[in-house]
């Protein structure tokens, strides 16, 4: 009575059903490979018969050398070798047909789950750490795969094993049939008892290696950080750390695995004994053959394994569905809102240039706490507009929400264009925006594989141009290969300023009307700073350019400077503007 109510309370928890959505998302990804899967299934079914026949041919040919039947004793050895090579034979084939649908299926997955996650809102995403991502991303993605690919012709075709061999079972002896099926729902109610548990375990296992997957990262992004303020000894304390929790974390799913393995071997062993005992008693008695003893023994050994495959499913079914819930939450964040319709009428004003604005606009990250608070700004064509303000202000913020990566939480943010037309920024005005971000955003490849990201059929020619306008080509045109030179991953092998300038001329050559500098100039000596936003200006006429900077020299080429402080944005008069330059 108890264990029914605990199986009740387990299909009440929610976990059933929990499971069931997680495995109907992964087969949508199996749905595109029916014909192979079928064939696969087909083959195991194959497979398995070969095996049966195979089994009852050596049954055939213990009884011929017992003394019965002899006349059938080359046949039977004939069909039992080639049964056996048949089944090997199959058996390689449906290894290398799993391992190609493996792949496609995992490729498949990889790819479809890359694009959504890519396409996912940038602050909900930005709530993971990237060690957890690359985890669900590397690890889970290729859990999945192997399910959508294994798991239901696993299961089908050991069922079928199964059922094929207790039909052979029933044939010779209906009794044996009964002691085999006792197994069935002594381990079926066994293994519903364990899933609740192994889902917790599970979770918490995949969770600390995203936890140990993003300290590595951190650390190895932060290689110089850590050398530089000679914190290797904290590190190594914390990895020893972070391994004794993994440790504790995988020892105790181990034990739980371990009991519940005993609990079900032990089972498995006396049900194969009074297997035993039973056909033993038969062959005493005169009622079956050495064969059929022979054959009941291999069966026993057939069926048990066939049923240790479907209950093994079930770890690794609740292993693949953790991996799919915790992918599926990835994907199923938000994602950008991407009104391409709406700035379809901006297309034909890009030359002309376009103006920012943001119209009392509110925002905040988290409710507690206010970032911007009704402000209002506007930077137009032919403008370099400066942003400035103490550090944690909500510079970043406001530059975030020019490139549509969040939005107002009241207000409007605008892009206008000449004739005044107003298009919400979302992620499809974008488009219309070259950013340089704080730090380093160099990629690893050549210096002219950097700047054709952004525009792909770029010539030499229009590469040196934009390096020009961002003053590096007096650096690059000195290196033995030039614009072909190797960038290290992060622009390992430059200078901060080198690789600052690297990044604007990226910014340039992707000729977008508004170019957004977040204190992307920072690394600069005054002289070249100043020439770089000049050169911007005079060379690419109708730009509208915005900079976040803590630098005085930048502000006197801004028409116009805003000053956030205090979740508010105010734009300064001369005088105020004076001042704030007088206090840097
Ligand atoms: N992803 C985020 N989630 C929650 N809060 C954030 C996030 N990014 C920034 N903030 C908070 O928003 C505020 C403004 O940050 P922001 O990066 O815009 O400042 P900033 O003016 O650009 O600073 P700095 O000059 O140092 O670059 C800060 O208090 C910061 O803690």
């Amino acid at each position: 009575m108890e264990s029914i109510k605990i199986i009740i309370r387990k299909i009440k928890d929610g976990s059933i059903k929990e499971m069931w959505d997680e495995f109907k998302w992964m087969m949508s990804y199996a749905k595109n490979y029916k014909k192979e899967i079928i064939f696969y299934i087909f083959l195991g079914m194959f497979s398995t018969v070969m095996t049966l026949i195979s089994s009852i041919a050596s049954k055939e040919l213990i009884d011929v050398v017992t003394g019965h039947k002899i006349s059938k004793a080359p046949l039977m050895a004939v069909i039992m070798i080639s049964m056996s090579l048949f089944s090997l034979f199959f058996g390689s084939i449906m290894s290398r047909i799993t391992i190609k649908i493996n792949i496609r299926i995992q490729n498949d997955i990889q790819a479809d789950i890359f694009d959504k996650i890519i396409g996912v809102n940038w602050l909900d995403l930005s709530k993971y750490p990237s060690g957890d991502i690359l985890n669900r991303f590397g690890s889970d993605v290729s859990t999945v795969a192997n399910s959508a690919i294994g798991w239901v012709p696993d299961i089908i075709v050991s069922i079928f094993n199964f059922i094929a061999t207790l039909c052979v079972v029933m044939y010779y002896d209906p009794t044996m049939m009964v002691l085999t099926l006792i197994n069935a729902p002594i381990m079926l109610i066994s293994s519903k008892l364990m899933m609740s548990k192994m889902r917790k375990y599970n979770m918490k296992v995949k969770e600390m290696n995203s936890e140990v997957m993003d300290f590595q990262t951190e650390t190895f992004s932060n290689m110089d950080s850590i050398k530089s303020f000679d914190l290797t000894d904290l590190f190594s304390r914390r990895l020893r750390d972070f391994q004794d929790k993994y440790k504790e974390v995988n020892l105790e799913y181990n034990l739980f695995s371990i009991k519940t393995n005993i609990i079900l071997s032990l089972i498995g062993m006396v049900i194969q004994n009074l297997f035993f005992v039973w056909a033993v008693y038969r062959l005493w008695t005169g009622n079956i053959t050495y064969g059929e003893m022979t054959l009941f023994m291999t069966q026993s050994g057939r069926m048990s394994s066939a049923f240790s495959s479907l209950v093994s499913i079930i770890p690794s079914t609740v292993n693949s569905t953790i991996s799919a819930k915790r992918l599926m939450e990835l994907i199923s964040l938000p994602r950008e809102d991407r009104a391409e319709d709406d700035c379809e009428g901006l297309k034909d004003s890009v030359s002309h240039g376009f103006s920012v604005k943001l119209k009392d606009v509110d925002f905040s990250y988290v409710k507690e706490k206010q970032v911007i608070k009704s402000s209002s700004f506007e930077a137009n064509r032919n403008e370099i507009v400066a942003l400035v303000g103490p550090s944690g202000q909500g510079k970043t913020t406001l530059i975030r929400m020019f490139l549509g990566l969040l939005s107002p939480n009241s207000g409007e943010a605008v892009l206008c264009d000449k004739n005044g037309e107003e298009v919400t920024l979302n992620a499809s005005t974008r488009k219309y925006f070259s950013y340089v971000p704080q730090g380093n955003t160099i990629f690893s490849g050549t210096i002219a594989q950097n700047l054709r990201m952004v525009k792909e059929d770029a010539t030499d020619e229009e590469i040196i141009e934009a390096l020009e306008i961002a003053c590096a080509y007096e650096f690059v045109k000195e290196l033995p290969d030039g614009i072909n030179t190797k960038v290290g991953a992060r622009g390992r092998g430059f200078s901060e300023g080198q690789a600052q300038r690297i990044s604007i001329a990226r910014a340039i050559l992707r000729d977008a009307p508004i170019l957004l500098l977040d204190e992307a100039t920072s690394a600069l000596d005054i002289f070249t700073e100043k020439k770089v936003l000049n050169n911007i200006i005079k060379q690419k006429p109708n730009k509208t350019c915005i900079v976040t900077t803590h630098r005085p020299s930048v502000l006197n080429l801004c028409q116009r400077v805003y000053k956030v402080e205090k979740t508010k944005l105010s734009q300064l008069s001369e005088t105020e503007f004076e001042e704030f330059a007088s206090n840097f």
